[in-house]
């Protein structure tokens, strides 16, 4: 292949950032960029005076035709963009709306529009089995609202776009609702993804969506070649989580109390080589479409198994952060108890104000739950190897947290 032209729906955001970095960088026969987003970030601008043409294009991924003109002409779409909501912000309508597509084609074992309450997907994974979509009968199309993933499929099929990489998430597969640890699995080991919660549930029926898209005839009459990137926690510069828990160090007099017990290990990724992940892909899947169409991939790297807390402090201790206790200072019953009251204040007080603070019933049972991948899929399907070692990654994350201190004083 000569030179490329990329799209990347959600350029904009933390992991979407880094990715339009890295093209840059990282890829020579890139010729064209289009960055598609709802809000365009300020730092674009230093973009455009390079060799690669740049565009930037403020857009919408529920408005199909915004899509369609962003992605006609490009040869490889990356799409980073999403509602990554688990905080009760966007009402469950919207993230579905957002995340996957438009009312009602699918269908999550019951009718749709419950999705978000009561029905979720469920399904196992890692039994070399994918379930199909449950499709319902289509609306009338005035009443179709606009989809997200489903536009950024169907515009690489209208125009030509022959290769999507779509980035997935770990909670597709889990914490389930049972809370089953996944401890240092990989992408072929059983588990059961039983979700309730509106954002892994979007991300599940995205997922699927892009992978059964996988061989779809684009225009011209070849097949589109889809794959799923699946990262742990993202984290490094612009993490707004870790900014959030600083800030609250700050606030608590240097201190940050343990909430989870040390002993439950979860999955985290740097951002830079999550993107690094995204370049690689783009850049291999017409080579070995074969072998990579309708793959999925966790995201890994050297980030050490650790619970949430103490590898935040990783980062945070050099920053002048201490974190008290070794083991938690609330009960859990308590926890589970604050969780469930901010809920119930969530949903009192969203006629006059939108309460969505970090303890709710879903984070908890995310935090409080061991989930990390131990895998080499991506190694041996198309070679990747992190660019970016544990040292590193710790060093660029400190020195971007000193970064928010000194700009917050
Ligand atoms: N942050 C994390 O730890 C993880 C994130 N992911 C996935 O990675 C992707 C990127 O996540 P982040 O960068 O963390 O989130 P982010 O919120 O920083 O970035 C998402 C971007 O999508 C854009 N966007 C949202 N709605 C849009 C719309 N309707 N039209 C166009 N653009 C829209 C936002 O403006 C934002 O720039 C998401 O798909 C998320 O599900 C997966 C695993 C972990
Ligand atoms: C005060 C609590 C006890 C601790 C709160 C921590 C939580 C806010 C975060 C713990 C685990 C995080 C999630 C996890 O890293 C997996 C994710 C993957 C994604 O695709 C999106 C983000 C997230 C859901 C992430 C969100 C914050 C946590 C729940």
């Amino acid at each position: 292949m000569g030179q490329v032209a990329a799209g990347n729906p959600g350029g904009c955001g933390f992991l979407g950032e880094h990715v339009v970095r890295m093209l840059l960088q990282r890829e020579p026969r890139l010729c064209e960029l289009r960055i598609f987003d709802l809000h365009l970030g300020p730092w674009l601008d230093e973009l455009k005076t390079g060799p690669v043409r740049v565009t930037a294009i403020q857009g919408d991924v529920t408005q199909a035709h915004e899509v369609a003109a962003a992605v006609a002409g490009t040869h490889v779409v990356i799409h980073t963009a999403g509602l990554v909501d688990v905080f009760g912000k966007a009402s469950p309508e919207t993230i579905h709306e957002v995340n996957v597509q438009g009312w009602p084609s699918v269908t999550c074992c019951g009718s749709p529009w419950t999705w978000g309450r009561k029905h979720m997907p469920s399904s196992t994974f890692g039994m070399g089995r994918r379930k199909k979509l449950q499709l319902g009968h289509s609306p009338p199309p005035h009443l179709l609202p606009s989809p997200g993933t489903q536009n950024v499929i169907e515009a690489c099929v209208q125009t030509g776009t022959q290769f999507l990489v779509y980035t997935s998430s770990m909670e597709v597969v889990g914490p389930n609702v049972k809370g089953h640890p996944f401890y240092r699995g990989n992408e072929d080991t059983p588990y059961e993804a039983v979700h309730r919660h509106p954002y892994p549930c979007s991300k599940a029926l995205a997922e699927r969506l892009v992978l059964e898209a996988n061989g779809r005839k684009v225009r011209g009459g070849l097949p589109l070649v889809t794959c799923a990137l699946r990262p742990t926690g993202i984290y490094g510069e612009g993490h707004q989580i870790m900014r959030d828990f600083y800030h609250q160090g700050l606030r608590l007099g240097g201190r940050l109390f343990r909430a989870i017990p040390a002993s439950v290990e979860h999955g985290r990724v740097y951002v830079g080589n999550v993107a690094w992940m995204h370049v690689l892909v783009a850049r291999e899947l017409e080579q070995r479409a074969a072998l990579m169409g309708g793959q999925v991939y966790f995201c890994y790297d050297k980030s050490p198994y650790k619970s949430y807390e103490d590898f935040n402090m990783e980062f945070l201790r050099p920053c002048g952060l201490r974190l008290v206790g070794t083991r938690p200072l609330l009960p859990y019953w308590l926890l589970v108890f604050l969780a469930a009251l901010n809920a119930l204040l969530q949903w009192l007080l969203r006629p006059l104000l939108l309460y969505a603070p970090l303890l709710n019933p879903y984070t908890l049972a995310v935090a409080n739950t061991t989930f990390t991948v131990s895998t080499n899929k991506a190694q041996r399907h198309f070679g990747y190897e992190p660019l970016f070692s544990w040292e590193d990654s710790r060093t660029r994350t400190i020195r971007w947290v000193q970064g928010v201190e000194s700009s917050s004083q």
